[in-house]
């Protein structure tokens, strides 16, 4: 579960007392998530979501983040919208941790992924990628290309343990990878702008077949705009065994290209980009893999479900491959 730090009535209480958003009525910790504690908040004028920011998350980013809600929101995203104190901010400290409180989405997220998910789903982030193009604050993607190399290091003592032959395999992928990478040398830069950087399946929401919410926006950060399909390749259209689902991703493509249609430059560069992607999420779920105590309250994702995509992407050479 991920509730880390405990809120006591009493802070609570002084916490609230800052909001103009009703008297308390109910509020429990949340068990789903992994990176921050989040708390549902119902009140007299309705349901809030209370974050308490841990680990990962730069406190001296957050106004970034909550900037970038605040705008989407206002460009017809559906994403939690940061609410503001009495005295106008919309970050404040409770139990020791940066908190802020947000709007409540309605929706659940899909627990089997369904073909009529993905196309719905690719229109929302170019939805979200057009509303982005007029936030100009830049946030550089902590967990790109450069931060790769350092995390296998950070893992370069328990890798095998995980899977034997692991290290090896991860330094061999980088060179298929890493010269590659569009913007490095002399490859071309593609389209940039703000991507959500984690758009997986527990981070949105449906009601029936429509998005009606994207949350969870604190890995978003200013890259290429097709690193985000790549992202959602990645989370979205592979099955349990690690095969590949062709009739997903090429959902997923057509519904982005229905809002914004991708360059040559972009199509091309998918593969690659679909490596890093996979790259970035094996080697994320491996440093807390080996570094999550037995007695943690949260379970470590399994980085191994990220080398059957790596392994996949690295035999696909075109994007012809993904029937696209
Ligand atoms: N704005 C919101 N509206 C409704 N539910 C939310 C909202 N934000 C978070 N949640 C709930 O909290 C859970 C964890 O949120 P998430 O942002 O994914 O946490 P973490 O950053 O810790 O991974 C979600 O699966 C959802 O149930
Ligand atoms: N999506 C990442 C982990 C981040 O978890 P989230 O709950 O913040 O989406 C992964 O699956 O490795």
């Amino acid at each position: 579960m991920a509730v880390y730090t405990d809120v006591s009535d009493e802070a609570l209480e002084a916490f609230l007392s800052d909001y103009a958003i009703g008297n308390l009525v109910a509020f429990r910790g949340i068990a789903e998530g992994v990176e921050n504690s989040n708390f549902q908040l119902r009140t007299t004028q309705g349901d809030f979501i209370l974050t308490l920011y841990e680990k990962r998350v730069n406190a001296q980013e957050l106004p970034w983040f909550l900037g970038l809600m605040q705008h989407l929101a206002g460009q017809g995203v559906s994403c939690p919208q940061p609410v503001a104190s009495t005295a106008g901010q919309t970050l404040g400290t409770l139990a020791g941790r940066p908190a802020a409180i947000t709007t409540f989405l309605p929706g659940v997220w899909p627990r089997k992924i369904r073909q009529e998910h993905c196309r719905p789903l690719g229109q929302a982030l170019a939805q979200l990628h057009e509303a982005g193009r007029s936030y100009t604050p830049v946030r550089p993607n902590a967990l790109g290309p450069d931060a790769w190399q350092p995390l296998l290091d950070s893992c370069r003592a328990g890798a095998d343990a995980v899977h034997p032959g692991l290290l090896a395999e991860l330094d061999a992928a980088f060179t298929h990878i890493l010269p590659h990478w569009p913007g490095q040398g002399a490859n071309p830069a593609l389209p940039h702008g703000q991507i959500h950087a984690d758009l997986f399946p527990d981070n949105v929401f449906f009601l029936r077949k429509t998005v009606s919410g994207l949350i969870d926006f604190y890995f978003a950060c200013t890259d290429f705009l097709a690193y985000d399909i790549a992202i959602c390749i990645n989370a979205w259209c592979f099955e349990g065994d690690g095969s590949f689902n062709v009739t997903f991703g090429r959902q997923l493509v057509q519904g982005y290209e229905s809002v914004r249609p991708l360059s040559a430059a972009e199509r091309q560069a998918l593969p690659v980009l679909a490596r890093g992607a996979a790259m970035r999420f094996l080697l994320t779920r491996l440093y807390d893999w080996i570094n999550t105590p037995p007695d943690a309250l949260v379970t470590p994702k399994d980085p191994l479900d990220y080398l059957k995509r790596l392994r996949f992407h690295l035999a696909t050479e075109t994007v012809d491959g993904y029937g696209f």
